[in-house]
């Protein structure tokens, strides 16, 4: 079959039966139709539509190595530097068609599968039956081109604890009964931005937490159907108003729903299941396997996506108001332009330095990727909104609603009191509801705090960085250093 088109993504979403609670609403069906998730469901569709343009299928599509049906890009096994470019040139036009504020295109799981079902020799570790499984699994996915969310952290209950002592270990999602058939789940996963709205659930370690032996029932890796049954969702209210895309430009387009995931007792077939027990080899399941690699280098396209979005919006907003000239501006546009020229450059040198591992992956150097994940959460993606603020500063604020603009009795005042330098007043409007979506807005908040939290806890992500990074040679110079002579 391969690629899906937008209505064929549109139909699956209304034809499942997820069990989904938001505000106070239980909605069983029809989510691509319902208000809350509707504006969510087009993007994506639009991202499926755009794998058969024109334009754009050569980077979007390769042949399926089972069935010559084009499938997506983000399915190919890197093998050469020339096949992470690839995946490069795929990646690139999705997330530039949503300016890097989705974080959920089907690409940043699709990697992860890609690397899981090459990862041979780590799943020969425990047992090559589950080796067998993911890449059969992928297989249908890349086939039917499904989108997947993904579950990973238990509940935030109590952090001082593991998840075994959590609620008399009574909280965090874990087998409860093993059958000859597959497994029972029991609990909860603490959040899955789109689930309600994906096909397939992925329910993964986590990336920073550790496993430990007595933590066994709480050590799996498996996917289900998004609405098997058991399967519940409480979602967060919205962050979009639903005023349309001139009032909230970003949250129109971009808002992905995030959602607690509930197991009710889900059964989960053995085809399905990826990992069971064995927390050691589990704690490896990113580092050992490539899927760490691939999908970082998706997020690393993304955020470049990203901050070149804001450098343009800050370009804009700049220009429209006539503060280009200030020193303080021009060293916030020079700060914006590096980060843009140093994510380029971290991609490009994690491709060039990359390295063909034991099952003949080509993976981007990791190292490189990590000091990427552990600088943009923090120095990067905070300071862009920070920069549109002080940009915009009380224009952010003086923004009549779209109607207002075509009351009679307002448009004068609003043509004369709201025009820029060089914009009048309807666009300077237009680009000031883009700077507070960007940077102000719940829709902002959300990406802010997104963006910190996106591959895990960034001080356990620091510690990570420390602990694996080879600071040998560094030290043995200054050691050199000391030791010489005069
Ligand atoms: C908008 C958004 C979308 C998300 N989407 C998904 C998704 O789709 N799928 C998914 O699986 N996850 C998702 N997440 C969850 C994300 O992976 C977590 O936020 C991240 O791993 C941090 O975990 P936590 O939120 O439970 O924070 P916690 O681990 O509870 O941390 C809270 C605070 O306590 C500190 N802390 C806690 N434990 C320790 C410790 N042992 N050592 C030092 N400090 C500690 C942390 O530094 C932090 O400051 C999403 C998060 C956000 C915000």
């Amino acid at each position: 079959m391969g690629i899906s088109t937008g209505q064929q993504y549109i139909d699956r979403v209304n034809a499942r039966r997820p069990d989904v609670f938001i505000d106070g609403e239980r909605i069983g069906a029809g989510l691509a139709d319902h208000p809350q998730f509707a504006a969510s469901v087009r993007t994506f569709a639009r991202l499926f539509d755009m794998q058969h343009d024109s334009e754009h299928q050569a980077a979007l599509t390769f042949a399926s190595p089972t069935t010559g049906d084009l499938v997506s890009t983000s399915f190919l096994v890197p093998r050469t530097e020339a096949d992470l470019v690839r995946r490069r040139e795929g990646m690139r036009v999705w997330a530039t068609e949503t300016n890097g504020f989705l974080g959920r295109t089907g690409d940043y799981m699709n990697s992860a599968l890609t690397a899981l079902a090459a990862a041979t020799s780590f799943f020969a570790q425990a047992d090559p039956v589950f080796g067998e499984r993911i890449a059969a699994y992928t297989e249908y996915v890349r086939e039917n081109d499904l989108l997947t969310a993904h579950a990973l952290i238990p509940p935030q209950t109590n952090r001082a604890v593991p998840s075994s002592e959590q609620g008399d270990g009574r909280i965090a999602a874990r087998v409860v009964e093993e059958r000859a058939d597959g497994i029972v789940v029991r609990g909860a996963r603490m959040l899955a931005t789109a689930a309600p709205i994906a096909d397939e659930l992925l329910v993964f370690p986590s990336t920073v937490l550790r496993g430990a032996p007595q933590d066994a029932p709480y050590s799996y890796a498996f996917a289900i159907p998004s609405d098997a049954p058991g399967l519940k969702y409480y979602c967060r209210t919205s962050m979009y108003g639903g005023s349309g895309v001139v009032n909230e430009p970003l949250a129109a387009r971009y808002e992905e729903v995030d959602a607690l995931v509930v197991f009710d007792d889900v059964f989960v077939p053995n085809d399905r299941i990826f990992m069971l027990g064995n927390p050691k080899v589990r704690n490896e399941w990113y580092s050992a396997t490539g899927a760490g690699q691939l999908m970082t280098h998706q997020v690393a396209c993304r955020t470049l996506a990203k901050t070149e979005f804001y450098l343009g919006l800050a370009s804009e907003i700049a220009d429209a108001i006539g503060i280009e000239q200030f020193q303080h501006i021009q060293e916030d546009l020079g700060e914006l332009i590096t980060y843009v020229e140093i994510e380029r450059a971290l991609l490009r040198a994690a491709e060039a330095d990359g390295e063909v591992n034991a099952d003949g992956v080509y993976l981007p150097r990791w190292q490189t990727l990590n000091a990427a994940r552990n600088w943009f959460p923090k120095s990067v993606s905070q300071r862009l909104t920070e920069i549109i603020r002080k940009f915009s500063a009380s224009g952010l604020m003086s923004l009549p609603g779209e109607q207002d603009l075509q009351h009679l009795d307002a448009r004068a005042d609003l043509d004369r009191y709201l025009q820029g330098a060089r914009v009048d007043a309807e666009t300077r409007i237009r680009l000031f509801k883009l700077a507070l979506d960007a940077s102000v807005s719940g829709f902002a908040g959300r990406e802010n705090l997104y963006e910190y939290f996106f591959f895990g806890d960034p001080v356990r992500m620091k510690a990570a960085l420390v602990s694996s990074y080879d600071r040998d040679p560094a030290r043995a110079r200054v050691r050199e250093l000391l030791a010489r002579g005069a």
